[in-house]
């Protein structure tokens, strides 16, 4: 799973948005951009026509539809052979984009990334990109859906920002924030963000230093209004290996379907190596990463997304593995 750019690995980004948000309208920009990549596509539609076929030759990309019902069901089988399909013309594509349809809850095309051996020696997840329509969200703010499309992202797009004003706008981006803490929130009109954000963003590599909203990781008290949220502990202090492992596993058993994503770096007794980790639901990786520098804060800073996630009990757990 952790791949560089000097592999020969593709790079795989998910997009995810509710119905009408404006995923078409991004992917239609992917296809088109000069961006000098050749991306492939898979989308899952129901029935409804696809990408303009015309479109995507002059594109110079690959378009596949999965026609066969919803992702979330069949994901890993039709996936993996889509994929393996797809692996065959190899040199035809150096980026992959996977449309989730608009109900589709994003999880099990993650973990195909993580869990398929296959997978991960060929493709590397880049990153999960949610597109929010700004104006309609409200509507369905309560379907889980909605909120596990924000709650697993890396890049959030709260587009048609020309529908609403900017207070609402401000208040919508601070309760996605409360969600989810680890993503770059961009706002857009019909879905128009640079390339650079949206592929190549490497969002699931663990040598990437984690990267939270210091504004989130600033307040003590977060203020939560959903059941979904972001937790961050950040604390100085070595940590025991053998208890923050049977810390985490016990988590993982007891919450796994809760918690959506967890990502950290930690500081291990004993070792002068960061420690990174990250997790979806009961899929979990950790590796030793490069060495503290000296000027480095030696912390341990960990941010869990999930539902129902009960901070305080989270942070005396995670306090209670430190030497
Ligand atoms: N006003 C406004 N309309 C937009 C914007 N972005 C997209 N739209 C329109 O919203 C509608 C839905 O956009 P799509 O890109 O088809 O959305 P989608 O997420 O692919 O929709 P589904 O395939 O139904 O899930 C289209 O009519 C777009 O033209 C925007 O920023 N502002």
């Amino acid at each position: 799973m952790v791949t560089t750019a000097a592999d020969n690995v593709v790079p795989v980004t998910v997009l995810t948005g509710y119905l009408g948000s404006g995923k078409t309208t991004l992917l239609n920009r992917i296809l088109t951009h000069e961006h000098g990549k050749k991306v492939a596509v898979i989308v899952n539609e129901f029935g409804e026509v696809g990408i303009d076929n015309q479109l995507v030759i002059d594109a110079d990309e690959e378009i596949f539809e999965m026609n066969n019902g919803c992702i979330c069901c069949t994901v890993r089988g039709d996936l993996i052979r889509i994929i393996g399909n797809l692996m065959r013309r190899r040199d035809k594509f150096d980026h992959l984009v996977i449309e989730t349809t608009g109900l589709a809850d994003p999880a099990p095309v993650i973990q195909t990334f993580f869990v398929d051996e296959d997978m991960q020696t060929q493709l590397s997840l880049d990153a999960v990109v949610t597109v929010v329509d700004a104006k309609h969200i409200w509507q369905h703010w309560e379907a889980d859906e909605a909120q596990e499309q924000i709650a697993f992202a890396d890049v959030i797009l709260l587009n048609k920002i020309d529908l609403v004003s900017e207070t609402e706008l401000a208040e919508l981006e601070r309760r996605i924030r409360g969600m989810n803490a680890i993503a770059k929130i961009y706002h857009t009109r019909n879905s128009e963000l640079g390339m650079d954000a949206l592929l190549g963003v490497q969002a699931f590599d663990l040598k990437r230093a984690l990267e939270i909203d210091p504004n989130f990781l600033g307040e003590d008290a977060h203020e939560h209004d959903e059941t979904v949220g972001s937790i961050a502990i950040v604390e100085p202090g070595t940590l025991d290996m053998q208890k923050l492992n049977d810390w985490l596993s016990y988590l993982l058993q007891t919450q796994g379907p809760d918690i959506f994503r967890m990502k950290g770096i930690l500081n291990i007794a004993g070792d002068d190596h960061r420690y990174v980790f990250q997790g979806v639901h009961m899929l979990f990786e950790g590796t030793r990463d490069r060495p503290w520098k000296s000027d480095d804060e030696r912390k341990n800073e960990l941010v869990f997304i999930g539902r129902n996630l009960d901070a305080d009990k989270l942070k005396e757990d995670f306090r209670a593995c430190l030497i």
